[in-house]
């Protein structure tokens, strides 16, 4: 028997770096008083995103609303680890007005929206609405099409191999299970090429659902939160890749956590954009999809983040170091599977240590 008012949640999807922690952030930032607990995930543990939406100060939202997931993406570990964190969300004196879920870029959602129909959470929460966060000019730049060429010259070299893009398999998954589509970092298109992502993307997506372009996540709370969708109960209309699959796990893509030298004090001395700019063509050459971490700078106290989504790489200085993480460099690199671990933590060691050249 439901409650009268289940708690809402919000879902976030979106691909890697797509903007989903920057989105959230700026929902915290503007939620305007509401109590809103958040569960965040991420592929590749450096734990991030905990401290970049936990310096966000806002009153209210406090290191204990935030927690973190870091075993695996959320899809497959909802009985595990999702039901129990959800399940003592929820036992709070008082409960959350509302709960946000980050979910890894490489998650599907589907397997989450469907784990609030099990009996441990069904009458006390419900899921409000999916929001798929899209990184525009990754769309605009092809990354989530499948290339007629490379799937010729697959089908050539082996007729039973499976030809589908592993990209464009989650993207796409995500998409498709939206209630809300944001097409993000419209400030790197023009005008003409946002409207052709933006076209592309609502044709992709399912009939009626809306697509908003925006900036940094800059979205007015009051279109993303109270959608009221109870997605859970409209599952079929979601339609999945992996629907007929008993079990999804990531194969197709591969993470490590590199470590990485000090910065030597001639590349630092040109700036946090030279740092980043050493490691862009390393990580390039390795097609990695995404990059996070921090590095030691000898001499300063504060750590060094490192941000990189496809070719764009930036880096900044965000907080002094905890003495219990000892000043270690690590970067998380995510790319397609068949990546060379070695290789890459060796290249980038490399190109700190040279300063890029
Ligand atoms: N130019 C630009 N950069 C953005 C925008 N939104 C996010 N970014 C940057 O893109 C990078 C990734 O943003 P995140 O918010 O961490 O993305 P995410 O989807 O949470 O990433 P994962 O959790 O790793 O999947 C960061 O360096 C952000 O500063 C935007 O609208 N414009």
């Amino acid at each position: 028997m439901p409650l009268a008012n289940p708690i809402p949640t919000t879902v976030v999807t979106g691909f890697l770096g797509a903007g989903k922690t920057t989105l959230i952030r700026h929902l915290m930032e503007t939620a305007g008083g509401r109590r809103i607990a958040l569960i965040i995930n991420e592929f590749g543990d450096v734990g991030m995103d905990r401290d970049i939406l936990s310096a966000c100060g806002v009153a209210g939202c406090g290191e204990d609303d935030i927690v973190e997931l870091a075993n695996g993406c959320l899809c497959c570990t909802v009985a595990d680890e999702f039901l129990p964190t959800m399940e003592a969300l929820l036992d709070r004196d008082p409960p959350p007005d509302h709960i946000v879920i980050e979910t890894s870029g490489l998650a599907l959602p589907k397997p989450l929206v469907r784990a609030f129909t099990w009996p441990e959470v069904r009458s006390r929460v419900t899921v409000d609405g999916v929001l798929a966060v899209i990184d525009a000019p990754a769309v605009r730049a092809g990354l989530f099409a499948d290339d007629p060429e490379a799937v010729r010259a697959l089908r050539a070299a082996d007729a039973a191999l499976d030809h589908d893009n592993p990209l464009e398999e989650v993207f796409t998954d995500q998409l498709l299970c939206a209630d809300l589509v944001i097409v993000n970092k419209t400030d790197l298109l023009d005008d003409a090429e946002r409207a052709t992502v933006e076209d592309q993307v609502r044709a992709a997506a399912r009939p009626g659902v809306a697509v908003v372009g925006a900036s940094h996540g800059r979205i007015d709370p009051a279109i993303m939160l109270g959608l009221g969708m109870a997605a859970e109960s409209d599952l079929e209309s979601r339609p999945s890749h992996h629907d007929s699959a008993s079990d999804h796990d990531h194969d197709d893509f591969n993470s490590i956590v590199a470590a990485m030298p000090p910065v030597p004090a001639s590349l630092a001395g040109a700036g946090p954009q030279a740092v980043a700019d050493a490691l862009a063509p390393v990580l390039a050459a390795h097609g990695a999809l995404r990059v996070k971490g921090a590095l030691d700078v000898p001499g300063k106290p504060m750590r060094l983040v490192v941000q990189g989504v496809g070719p764009r790489v930036q880096a900044y200085y965000d907080r002094p170091w905890r003495a219990a993480e000892g000043r270690a460099g690590r970067l998380v690199v995510i790319g397609l599977n068949g990546f060379d671990a070695d290789a890459v933590t060796a290249g980038l060691a490399a190109s700190l240590r040279s300063g890029g050249g």
